[in-house]
């Protein structure tokens, strides 16, 4: 990490009070069925609670798991292959109807609404795959998230270039022609042109090198400086961990462990399982 900032000794104001906890807080640890119901939270900015849901007619693939963070914190979902961590993203974003559980955003109950309507209540999302147009320039790019848009969106391209400065040098260039992490940057940048309250991303991170990888998580924090709720699930774990607000593990669609990042790289078990000892 370039930047120095600690998110877990924040000055942006951030605070659990509003999460309730068993025990008053510290770490939760789910029983090993990994299914039991994660504590209860309340008025947390973005919540998706006790979410109970599959695809079509399948099987639950979410099994009662909870999800929560704050404005402007960063919240990461991590947890071994086919825990369900994306299926969690997108239940959260309406790409999956719950078959128990809700899904609220400030307050207000969003269980029911469809990506499109809760992109147009703030929300963002950045899918894993197929996140950019490929043979678009990286400005159209930009311009196509604000598709919703009806004011000038200048402002708004000049701080994503602000943001990623590469992507200013390359702006007349498709973006295809990027490299990795610069198509990561476009596809972040693209989703931020709504100027959302909420970002979720998908695997920012894949396919990238460590180095371009803390560049990202940098620009990350950055994003939720500005009072921006990230959602993020991530295979690079420990590094996710590093500037996560809230972690949560999941296993098999339940909550298995949650607690600020630091408690979790520090949790012996987590560590053992999921982190690689
Ligand atoms: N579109 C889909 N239709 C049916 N089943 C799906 C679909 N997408 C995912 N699944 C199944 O849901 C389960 C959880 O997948 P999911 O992608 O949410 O896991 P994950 O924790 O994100 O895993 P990974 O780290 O491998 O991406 C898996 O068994 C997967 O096969």
């Amino acid at each position: 990490m370039t930047d120095t900032h600690d998110p877990l000794h924040d000055d942006r104001g951030n605070n659990d009070a509003s999460i309730v906890k068993p025990g008053g807080g510290g770490l939760h640890v789910a029983d090993n069925s990994g299914t039991r119901p994660a504590p209860r939270l309340t008025d947390a900015f973005l919540v998706g609670e006790g979410m109970v849901g599959g695809y079509g007619r399948g099987p639950s693939i979410l099994n009662g798991c909870t999800i929560a963070a704050e404005k402007g914190q960063i919240a990461v979902i991590v947890g071994p292959n086919g825990a369900g961590k994306s299926t969690a993203m997108k239940a959260v974003f309406g790409m999956l109807d719950l078959r128990q559980g809700s899904v609220r955003l400030n307050g207000e109950d969003i269980t029911r609404l469809s990506p499109q309507a809760r992109v147009a209540k703030g929300m963002a999302f950045v899918p894993q795959v197929r996140n950019i147009f490929a043979s678009m320039t990286v400005e159209e790019n930009l311009e196509m998230g604000a598709f919703l848009r009806r004011d000038d969106i200048r402002g708004t391209i000049e701080q994503i270039y602000d943001l990623f400065p590469i992507l200013k040098a390359k702006r007349r260039q498709p973006a295809g022609e990027l490299s990795g992490g610069q198509r990561q940057q476009v596809a972040v940048g693209r989703a931020l042109m709504t100027q959302p309250s909420v970002l979720m991303l998908d695997e920012p991170t894949a396919g990238v090198s460590p180095i371009v990888m803390d560049e990202l998580f940098d620009r990350i924090i950055e994003v939720a400086r500005q009072g921006i709720t990230i959602l993020m699930v991530e295979q690079n774990a420990r590094q996710a961990l590093e500037i996560a607000d809230r972690g949560y593990v999941l296993v098999q669609g339940g909550n298995a462990f949650t607690g600020t990042g630091k408690e979790l790289l520090a949790d012996p078990q987590v560590r053992k399982s999921f982190l690689g000892g």
